[in-house]
């Protein structure tokens, strides 16, 4: 399958809360230029007709514009190394491509990511904020879902922090083949990686499941979650203003919000079961 890559000329006010608009629509990978802003998605998800609707909206709010084309897999990496660069969160995780210098000593992780066509370079706010969070629980000996893996990154760091038993699991099946590429090159192999659903998992639970999707899919799955989390349940890729259904639904389910935090009106909520 596809991507369609979207390559928008936008006032940088706007851009952060473009993507966010653009998240909404199906977009899943962004990368900021000194240009403007590029944004992917999967030629399955992707309805012109909304992206048409969105860009009037914003025509009328900036001067901005915008191209679209349909790029081959085989493209993306090359597209990917121009713009790639290094990044950390909260001065303890460096995370950066094979072809950039490893990391200082003075970070005490280092996530080594190749995206290929999935999402979670710690760019996007919806990841570094899982991982913000993932720094402050205890993972020693804990077991880890992560619904919606992406590149991985989350449950390799999950595994860095000490977690012995993690699995994460996505739909798209690029990731699934970029996960294990990913685990392979950070040596966390006990990571286990699987094509599915919530639905399709092993019943078994887990000290944290972590799910970074989008607001509907959470209120939709977090019933399931609840499931399998005998004690924290880590959520983003909703909005700030999203975030008193996603509480009303998880407290449905068992679960007390402990804390959230908030950047550029992302949101990632910590929740636990007793
Ligand atoms: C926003 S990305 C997050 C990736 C990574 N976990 C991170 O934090 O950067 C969401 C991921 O969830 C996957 N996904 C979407 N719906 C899903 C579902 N119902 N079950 C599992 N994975 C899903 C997408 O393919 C995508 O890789």
């Amino acid at each position: 399958m596809d991507y369609f890559e979207l390559s928008l000329s936008v006032e940088p006010d706007f851009s952060e809360i473009l993507m966010a608009e653009l998240a909404e629509i199906g977009f899943d990978s962004f990368v900021e230029t000194d240009e403007g802003l590029q944004a992917y998605v999967l030629e399955s998800e992707f309805q012109e007709r909304d992206l048409k609707q969105l860009m009037e909206t914003y025509a009328e709010k900036t001067p901005m514009s915008y191209s679209l084309k349909k790029i081959e897999k085989q493209n993306w990496n090359e597209e990917w190394e121009s713009n790639f660069s290094p990044i950390e969160v909260l001065d303890k995780v460096y995370i950066r491509a094979t072809f950039h210098e490893p990391a200082g000593e003075q970070y005490e992780h280092e996530i080594v990511i190749t995206p290929k066509m999935s999402f979670g370079t710690g760019h996007h706010e919806t990841t570094s904020q899982v991982m913000a969070l993932q720094l402050e629980i205890d993972h020693k000996d804990k077991s880890v879902l992560d619904v919606g893996t992406g590149t991985g990154i989350l449950a390799i760091l999950a595994a860095k922090l000490g977690a012995t038993k993690i699995h994460a699991f996505d739909i798209d099946e690029w990731s699934v083949e970029n996960t294990q590429e990913n685990i392979q090159l950070n040596h966390t192999d006990l990571v286990t990686i699987s094509l599915g659903t919530i639905d399709s998992q092993k019943a078994e639970v887990y000290d944290i499941v972590l799910a970074n999707i989008n607001r509907n899919i959470l209120l939709e799955e977090i019933p399931k979650y609840a499931t399998f989390t005998s004690d924290y349940l880590l959520l983003s890729g909703f909005y700030e203003h999203d975030i008193a259904d996603i509480q009303a639904k998880a407290e449905a389910n068992g679960l007390k919000k402990i804390k959230h935090i908030s950047k550029n009106n992302w949101a990632a909520v910590v929740f636990r079961k007793h």
